[in-house]
């Protein structure tokens, strides 16, 4: 469980965003995807957590992905480019991505998605971030992983073998290049005991 771990990252308030850089490990996928993964980016973030638990105005919806509407089984709120966001330490990393993306980027992550798992039946079903233009460009999604790890999924869109990664509290994984497109990815429901976790997925503008 998330909190266990939570007694190793030394109790301090102030979440404390680590560098990015040499820590950095990207993977190669198929066809042009990629990802990027930085365990532990984000020191002491239990603070963090409990702030947006508590004061995020989490929302239950329904959205139409990939041209159907499906029940979204985990709780949702979603900060456009202008919109303040609910913890400074979230502008601290949304930042930190800027500096360290913006090259091969070339444009800033300026939006936030927040999605709540309440427990392991909360998940995000197969699905690419293509509504927008991910659908046909190259493009980042960041997501810093709070609270219980849970594992995201990734196969290739249209079939292929599946791998995964294990994101626990404080946790960076970018998705980078034609991955929206050409891959999919998802938070599987688990039967295994699992306590709550926030994603915070930093997207640029016209992504989603
Ligand atoms: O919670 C996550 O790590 C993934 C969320 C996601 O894929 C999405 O909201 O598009
Ligand atoms: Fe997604």
């Amino acid at each position: 469980m998330w909190f266990q771990g939570s007694l190793l990252d030394g109790g301090t308030d102030r979440a404390e965003v680590g560098p990015l850089g040499a820590q950095v490990e990207r993977v190669e996928l198929s066809r042009g995807a990629w990802i990027d993964l930085r365990y532990g980016w984000l020191q002491g973030a239990d603070a963090l957590f409990e702030t947006l638990q508590s004061e995020v105005p989490w929302r239950a919806e329904r959205r139409e992905m990939y041209e159907r509407v499906v029940d979204v089984p985990r709780l949702l709120c979603h900060y456009g480019a202008h919109d303040p966001l609910p913890d400074p330490a979230l502008e601290r990393c949304r930042d930190a991505l800027n500096d360290h993306y913006a090259e091969e980027l070339g444009e800033p992550f300026v939006t936030a998605g927040l999605c709540y798992y309440r427990d392991g039946r909360d998940s995000v079903a197969w699905h690419g971030d293509r509504i927008g233009r991910g659908r046909s460009e190259d493009t980042m999604v960041a997501i810093l992983s709070l609270g219980e790890h849970r594992k995201l999924s990734l196969r290739p869109a249209g079939g292929g073998e599946q791998i995964g990664y294990t994101l626990g509290h404080g946790d960076l994984i970018v998705m980078g290049g034609s991955c929206q497109r050409t891959w999919e990815h998802a938070i599987l429901k688990t039967a295994k005991p699992a306590g709550p976790r926030i994603s915070v997925q930093f997207r640029p503008r016209g992504v989603l």
